[in-house]
Protein backbone atom coordinates (compact mmCIF):
# COMPACT_ATOMS: atom_id res chain seq x y z
CA UNK A 1 0.00 0.00 0.00
CA UNK A 2 1.40 3.39 -0.63
CA UNK A 3 -1.91 5.83 -0.11
CA UNK A 4 -2.13 7.68 2.38
CA UNK A 5 -5.68 8.43 1.79
CA UNK A 6 -7.83 6.51 4.66
CA UNK A 7 -9.98 3.56 2.99
CA UNK A 8 -13.88 4.76 2.19
CA UNK A 9 -16.49 4.42 4.28
CA UNK A 10 -19.24 1.73 3.20
CA UNK A 11 -23.10 1.64 3.56
CA UNK A 12 -22.74 -2.15 4.40
CA UNK A 13 -20.12 -5.13 4.15
CA UNK A 14 -20.52 -6.84 0.76
CA UNK A 15 -20.33 -10.62 0.40
CA UNK A 16 -16.79 -11.66 1.11
CA UNK A 17 -15.69 -14.16 -1.89
CA UNK A 18 -14.75 -16.92 -0.09
CA UNK A 19 -15.54 -17.04 3.48
CA UNK A 20 -18.18 -20.16 4.30
CA UNK A 21 -20.98 -20.15 5.93
CA UNK A 22 -22.56 -16.98 7.70
CA UNK A 23 -24.43 -14.64 5.39
CA UNK A 24 -23.38 -11.09 4.68
CA UNK A 25 -26.34 -9.64 6.11
CA UNK A 26 -25.97 -11.54 9.46
CA UNK A 27 -22.37 -10.87 9.74
CA UNK A 28 -23.04 -6.59 8.60
CA UNK A 29 -25.74 -7.08 11.91
CA UNK A 30 -23.22 -9.14 13.83
CA UNK A 31 -20.34 -6.64 13.38
CA UNK A 32 -22.51 -3.36 13.95
CA UNK A 33 -23.51 -4.59 17.25
CA UNK A 34 -20.46 -6.69 18.75
CA UNK A 35 -18.00 -3.75 17.61
CA UNK A 36 -19.12 -0.84 19.32
CA UNK A 37 -18.41 -1.41 23.49
CA UNK A 38 -21.58 -2.70 24.99
CA UNK A 39 -22.77 -1.91 28.70
CA UNK A 40 -21.48 -4.03 31.97
CA UNK A 41 -24.11 -6.78 32.17
CA UNK A 42 -23.33 -6.09 35.98
CA UNK A 43 -22.48 -4.21 38.82
CA UNK A 44 -20.08 -6.28 39.47
CA UNK A 45 -18.56 -6.35 35.61
CA UNK A 46 -18.73 -2.51 36.35
CA UNK A 47 -16.93 -2.41 39.03
CA UNK A 48 -14.12 -4.72 37.58
CA UNK A 49 -13.88 -2.25 34.85
CA UNK A 50 -13.74 0.66 36.84
CA UNK A 51 -10.67 -1.25 38.77
CA UNK A 52 -8.70 -2.32 35.94
CA UNK A 53 -9.45 1.47 35.08
CA UNK A 54 -7.82 2.08 38.42
CA UNK A 55 -4.72 -0.08 37.45
CA UNK A 56 -4.04 1.68 34.43
CA UNK A 57 -3.40 5.16 36.28
CA UNK A 58 -1.37 2.63 38.85
CA UNK A 59 0.63 1.55 35.64
CA UNK A 60 1.33 5.33 34.12
CA UNK A 61 1.98 6.49 37.70
CA UNK A 62 4.43 3.99 38.38
CA UNK A 63 5.99 4.64 35.09
CA UNK A 64 6.41 8.56 35.42
CA UNK A 65 7.39 8.37 39.30
CA UNK A 66 10.67 10.04 39.76
CA UNK A 67 12.96 7.35 41.73
CA UNK A 68 15.08 10.35 43.01
CA UNK A 69 12.17 11.67 44.62
CA UNK A 70 11.19 10.69 48.72
CA UNK A 71 12.32 7.07 48.61
CA UNK A 72 10.27 6.81 52.24
CA UNK A 73 6.95 7.42 50.47
CA UNK A 74 7.83 5.25 47.48
CA UNK A 75 8.56 2.40 49.63
CA UNK A 76 5.95 2.79 51.71
CA UNK A 77 3.15 2.93 48.62
CA UNK A 78 4.90 -0.41 46.85
CA UNK A 79 3.81 -1.67 50.49
CA UNK A 80 0.47 -0.45 50.27
CA UNK A 81 -0.33 -1.66 46.52
CA UNK A 82 1.46 -5.11 46.89
CA UNK A 83 -0.87 -5.65 49.98
CA UNK A 84 -3.93 -4.53 47.37
CA UNK A 85 -2.42 -7.06 44.78
CA UNK A 86 -2.82 -9.55 47.72
CA UNK A 87 -6.29 -8.08 48.35
CA UNK A 88 -7.26 -8.46 45.14
CA UNK A 89 -6.07 -11.70 44.31
CA UNK A 90 -7.88 -12.79 47.78
CA UNK A 91 -11.79 -12.44 45.49
CA UNK A 92 -13.40 -15.38 44.01
CA UNK A 93 -11.36 -15.78 40.18
CA UNK A 94 -12.81 -16.10 37.24
CA UNK A 95 -10.46 -18.82 36.83
CA UNK A 96 -12.48 -21.02 39.26
CA UNK A 97 -15.67 -20.94 37.82
CA UNK A 98 -16.72 -21.71 33.93
CA UNK A 99 -16.66 -18.61 31.95
CA UNK A 100 -20.04 -16.82 30.65
CA UNK A 101 -20.33 -15.44 27.09
CA UNK A 102 -19.46 -12.02 28.76
CA UNK A 103 -16.36 -13.16 29.98
CA UNK A 104 -14.54 -14.49 26.55
CA UNK A 105 -15.61 -11.44 25.49
CA UNK A 106 -13.02 -9.26 23.53
CA UNK A 107 -14.42 -6.28 25.02
CA UNK A 108 -14.06 -7.67 28.26
CA UNK A 109 -10.74 -9.30 28.00
CA UNK A 110 -8.25 -8.59 25.31
CA UNK A 111 -4.63 -6.87 25.89
CA UNK A 112 -5.54 -4.46 23.94
CA UNK A 113 -9.93 -3.75 24.27
CA UNK A 114 -10.73 -5.34 27.56
CA UNK A 115 -12.63 -2.78 29.56
CA UNK A 116 -11.59 -5.57 32.26
CA UNK A 117 -7.39 -6.26 31.10
CA UNK A 118 -5.40 -3.11 32.68
CA UNK A 119 -3.00 -3.51 29.94
CA UNK A 120 -5.63 -2.65 27.41
CA UNK A 121 -5.76 1.22 26.54
CA UNK A 122 -8.32 0.49 26.03
CA UNK A 123 -9.14 0.29 22.05
CA UNK A 124 -12.52 1.62 20.71
CA UNK A 125 -13.77 -0.59 17.62
CA UNK A 126 -16.68 0.21 15.17
CA UNK A 127 -17.82 -1.31 12.34
CA UNK A 128 -17.87 0.56 9.12
CA UNK A 129 -18.98 -1.41 6.21
CA UNK A 130 -16.31 -4.15 5.62
CA UNK A 131 -13.63 -1.60 7.68
CA UNK A 132 -12.72 -1.99 11.05
CA UNK A 133 -11.98 1.38 12.29
CA UNK A 134 -10.39 1.53 15.88
CA UNK A 135 -8.86 3.83 18.03
CA UNK A 136 -6.81 4.57 21.04
CA UNK A 137 -4.69 6.26 22.99
CA UNK A 138 -1.15 5.06 24.42
CA UNK A 139 0.35 6.26 27.36
CA UNK A 140 3.28 6.53 29.17
CA UNK A 141 3.71 2.49 29.68
CA UNK A 142 3.68 2.03 26.24
CA UNK A 143 7.20 3.92 25.76
CA UNK A 144 9.48 2.74 23.18
CA UNK A 145 11.84 5.77 21.75
CA UNK A 146 10.91 8.76 23.53
CA UNK A 147 7.82 9.83 23.28
CA UNK A 148 6.77 7.39 20.87
CA UNK A 149 5.25 3.93 21.03
CA UNK A 150 6.90 0.58 21.07
CA UNK A 151 7.57 -0.91 17.56
CA UNK A 152 6.00 -4.47 19.29
CA UNK A 153 2.87 -2.50 20.91
CA UNK A 154 2.32 -0.58 16.96
CA UNK A 155 2.16 -4.39 15.90
CA UNK A 156 0.70 -6.08 18.49
CA UNK A 157 -2.27 -3.51 17.87
CA UNK A 158 -2.38 -4.01 13.76
CA UNK A 159 -2.64 -7.79 15.15
CA UNK A 160 -5.44 -6.90 16.93
CA UNK A 161 -7.67 -4.60 14.50
CA UNK A 162 -6.28 -7.08 11.36
CA UNK A 163 -7.63 -9.98 13.58
CA UNK A 164 -11.22 -8.79 14.40
CA UNK A 165 -11.25 -7.71 10.68
CA UNK A 166 -11.13 -11.39 9.52
CA UNK A 167 -13.07 -12.56 12.56
CA UNK A 168 -15.53 -9.78 11.88
CA UNK A 169 -15.78 -10.87 8.01
CA UNK A 170 -16.35 -14.59 9.13
CA UNK A 171 -12.84 -15.88 8.83
CA UNK A 172 -12.10 -16.60 12.26
CA UNK A 173 -8.48 -17.26 11.68
CA UNK A 174 -5.13 -16.88 13.46
CA UNK A 175 -2.32 -14.53 12.57
CA UNK A 176 0.15 -16.90 10.52
CA UNK A 177 2.22 -13.35 9.55
CA UNK A 178 2.26 -9.88 10.14
CA UNK A 179 3.86 -7.16 8.05
CA UNK A 180 3.55 -3.70 9.51
CA UNK A 181 5.59 -0.86 7.97
CA UNK A 182 6.21 1.74 10.54
CA UNK A 183 6.52 5.27 8.60
CA UNK A 184 6.60 7.42 11.46
CA UNK A 185 6.74 7.11 15.28
CA UNK A 186 3.39 6.45 16.67
CA UNK A 187 3.02 9.13 19.62
CA UNK A 188 2.30 8.38 22.88
CA UNK A 189 -0.86 10.29 24.91
CA UNK A 190 -2.74 11.27 21.97
CA UNK A 191 -5.74 9.76 19.60
CA UNK A 192 -4.15 6.93 17.30
CA UNK A 193 -6.76 6.06 14.56
CA UNK A 194 -6.83 2.57 12.42
CA UNK A 195 -8.56 0.90 9.93
CA UNK A 196 -8.28 -2.61 8.90
CA UNK A 197 -10.07 -4.52 5.98
CA UNK A 198 -10.00 -8.52 4.44
CA UNK A 199 -8.69 -8.07 0.57
CA UNK A 200 -8.65 -11.61 -0.20
CA UNK A 201 -9.81 -14.90 0.80
CA UNK A 202 -8.46 -18.14 -0.19
CA UNK A 203 -9.69 -21.36 1.85
CA UNK A 204 -8.75 -20.98 5.18
CA UNK A 205 -6.52 -18.17 4.35
CA UNK A 206 -7.66 -14.51 5.07
CA UNK A 207 -5.10 -11.46 4.09
CA UNK A 208 -6.13 -8.22 5.78
CA UNK A 209 -4.68 -4.51 5.10
CA UNK A 210 -4.48 -2.08 7.70
CA UNK A 211 -3.24 1.48 8.24
CA UNK A 212 -2.64 3.68 11.41
CA UNK A 213 -2.96 7.54 11.50
CA UNK A 214 -1.83 10.29 13.65
CA UNK A 215 -4.00 13.31 13.47
CA UNK A 216 -4.66 12.45 9.70
CA UNK A 217 -1.28 11.45 9.06
CA UNK A 218 -0.54 7.76 8.32
CA UNK A 219 2.24 6.29 10.83
CA UNK A 220 2.17 3.07 9.92
CA UNK A 221 0.85 0.16 7.27
CA UNK A 222 0.51 -3.39 7.17
CA UNK A 223 -0.42 -6.80 5.44
CA UNK A 224 -1.45 -9.75 7.68
CA UNK A 225 -2.64 -13.58 7.05
CA UNK A 226 -4.85 -15.16 9.18
CA UNK A 227 -5.71 -19.17 9.00
CA UNK A 228 -8.60 -20.83 10.22
CA UNK A 229 -7.97 -23.65 12.06
CA UNK A 230 -9.37 -27.13 10.28
CA UNK A 231 -11.53 -27.43 12.72
CA UNK A 232 -13.38 -24.60 12.90
C1 LIG B 1 -18.87 -10.81 13.99
C2 LIG B 1 -18.07 -9.76 14.73
C3 LIG B 1 -17.01 -10.36 15.56
C4 LIG B 1 -15.99 -9.40 16.07
C5 LIG B 1 -15.40 -9.89 17.31
C6 LIG B 1 -14.05 -10.42 17.08
C7 LIG B 1 -13.70 -11.49 18.02
C8 LIG B 1 -12.37 -12.12 17.82
C9 LIG B 1 -11.27 -11.17 17.50
C10 LIG B 1 -9.95 -11.75 17.72
C11 LIG B 1 -8.89 -10.72 17.59
C12 LIG B 1 -7.63 -11.26 18.08
C13 LIG B 1 -6.46 -10.76 17.31
C14 LIG B 1 -5.27 -11.46 17.68
C15 LIG B 1 -4.98 -12.69 16.81
C16 LIG B 1 -3.98 -13.49 17.25
O1 LIG B 1 -3.03 -13.00 18.02
S1 LIG B 1 -3.88 -15.18 17.02
C17 LIG B 1 -2.49 -15.71 18.00
C18 LIG B 1 -1.19 -15.63 17.28
N1 LIG B 1 -1.13 -16.64 16.24
C19 LIG B 1 -0.95 -17.93 16.53
O2 LIG B 1 -0.80 -18.33 17.67
C20 LIG B 1 -0.94 -18.87 15.37
C21 LIG B 1 0.02 -20.01 15.58
N2 LIG B 1 0.04 -20.86 14.38
C22 LIG B 1 -0.88 -21.81 14.22
O3 LIG B 1 -1.71 -22.09 15.08
C23 LIG B 1 -0.87 -22.53 12.92
O4 LIG B 1 0.41 -22.46 12.35
C24 LIG B 1 -1.91 -21.94 11.90
C25 LIG B 1 -1.65 -20.45 11.60
C26 LIG B 1 -3.34 -22.11 12.47
C27 LIG B 1 -1.80 -22.68 10.58
O5 LIG B 1 -1.76 -24.06 10.91
P1 LIG B 1 -2.36 -25.15 9.97
O6 LIG B 1 -3.82 -24.91 9.79
O7 LIG B 1 -1.94 -26.48 10.48
O8 LIG B 1 -1.59 -24.80 8.62
P2 LIG B 1 -1.24 -25.76 7.44
O9 LIG B 1 -2.39 -26.73 7.22
O10 LIG B 1 0.12 -26.31 7.64
O11 LIG B 1 -1.17 -24.73 6.25
C28 LIG B 1 -2.34 -24.24 5.62
C29 LIG B 1 -1.87 -23.29 4.55
O12 LIG B 1 -1.38 -22.09 5.15
C30 LIG B 1 0.02 -21.89 4.81
N3 LIG B 1 0.67 -21.40 6.01
C31 LIG B 1 0.66 -21.94 7.24
N4 LIG B 1 1.34 -21.17 8.11
C32 LIG B 1 1.80 -20.12 7.39
C33 LIG B 1 2.56 -18.97 7.72
N5 LIG B 1 2.98 -18.74 8.98
N6 LIG B 1 2.84 -18.10 6.75
C34 LIG B 1 2.41 -18.29 5.47
N7 LIG B 1 1.66 -19.36 5.10
C35 LIG B 1 1.38 -20.26 6.05
C36 LIG B 1 0.52 -23.25 4.37
O13 LIG B 1 1.63 -23.14 3.49
C37 LIG B 1 -0.70 -23.83 3.71
O14 LIG B 1 -0.84 -23.26 2.43
P3 LIG B 1 -1.49 -24.08 1.20
O15 LIG B 1 -0.61 -25.28 1.01
O16 LIG B 1 -2.90 -24.47 1.67
O17 LIG B 1 -1.49 -23.11 0.07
Amino acid sequence: MSTTEPLPAAEAAPPLAGVPDVPADVLAELRSTWLPRPEPDSAGRAERHRLAEAARRLIEAVKLVDPEGDADALGSVADEVSDLAARIAALPSVEQRTPSFEDLQLHERSPFVGAANPLAPPMELEADGPVVRAHAVFGAAYEGPMGRVHGGYVAAAFDEVMGVAQSGAGALGMTAYLTVRMKRGTPLHQRIDYEAEVVRVEGRKAWVEARSYADGVLVADGEGLFIRARAV
